[in-house]
């Protein structure tokens, strides 16, 4: 998935929260984010993903352009914020329900994302009583689960340990290598430069520096 953005820019309440952005992305690579909080990463995945409408300029993907409220040109596997699942359902029940909802259930694929995180064990448990790292996981397997090309993943291992952390790197690598387009926002700066094939720079809704590593 080819992402192209052109000039994006977003005022929310006087602020310039994106500030005429423009930047190239090409398809089956990892794409870095990193900025200091409030720097605007969040809301440039918001704006490819359509979520919000923008003051000027445009996104396209696959060149086909993103459409505010619309139904997205391709599939998107998303972490944006801290996932929300229903917390008197089971693991299970919450990634079936999830994946229904777009007829792309797959319980071998869950169950094998499970064991990345070696988490096989709390399938049957209600997300309530779960750790947060543990819903994390959870929220990381909801994202990739449906086989999705484009995969928009912010802060996602926010909460989980190193061991976690590794998994989650081996499981970006493997999604690379089956030529996934991966978006990835961290502040985990040293974790990403090893990961990533680009880091952008986001400073004040502005690209500050776009590199190839
Ligand atoms: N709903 C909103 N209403 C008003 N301002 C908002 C809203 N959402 C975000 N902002 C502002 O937009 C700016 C960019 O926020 P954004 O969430 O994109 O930052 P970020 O780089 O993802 O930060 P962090 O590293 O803290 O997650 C911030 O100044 C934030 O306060």
């Amino acid at each position: 998935m080819y992402i192209e953005i052109k000039n994006v820019t977003k005022t929310i309440k006087n602020k310039e929260v994106l500030s005429q952005v423009s930047l190239s992305l090409e398809a089956g690579k990892i794409h870095g984010f990193v900025g200091a909080n409030a720097s605007g990463k969040t809301m440039l995945f918001r704006a490819i993903c359509g979520f919000i409408k923008l003051d000027e300029g445009m996104v396209k993907i696959n060149q086909q352009p993103v459409v505010f409220n619309s139904a997205l040109p391709v599939d998107i596997g998303l972490i944006l914020e801290t996932p929300g699942f229903i917390g008197n359902q089971t693991v299970m029940e919450n990634l079936k329900y999830l994946a229904s909802l777009h007829s792309k259930y797959d319980e071998n694929l869950i169950l094998e994302l499970l064991r990345v995180f070696d988490i096989e064990q709390y399938v049957n448990k209600k997300v309530s009583a779960l750790s947060l790292g543990t819903r994390q996981k959870i929220g990381i397997i909801q994202a990739v689960m449906e086989n999705q090309e484009l995969l928009v993943l912010d802060e996602p291992t926010n909460g989980l340990d190193k061991e976690s952390v590794a998994a989650f790197i081996q499981l970006v690598e493997r999604l690379k290598k089956q030529g996934k387009t991966i978006l990835l926002a961290s502040h985990n700066e040293y974790e990403l430069r090893k990961l990533a094939d680009t880091i952008t720079e986001i400073s004040e809704g502005k690209i500050a520096n776009f590199s190839e590593i």
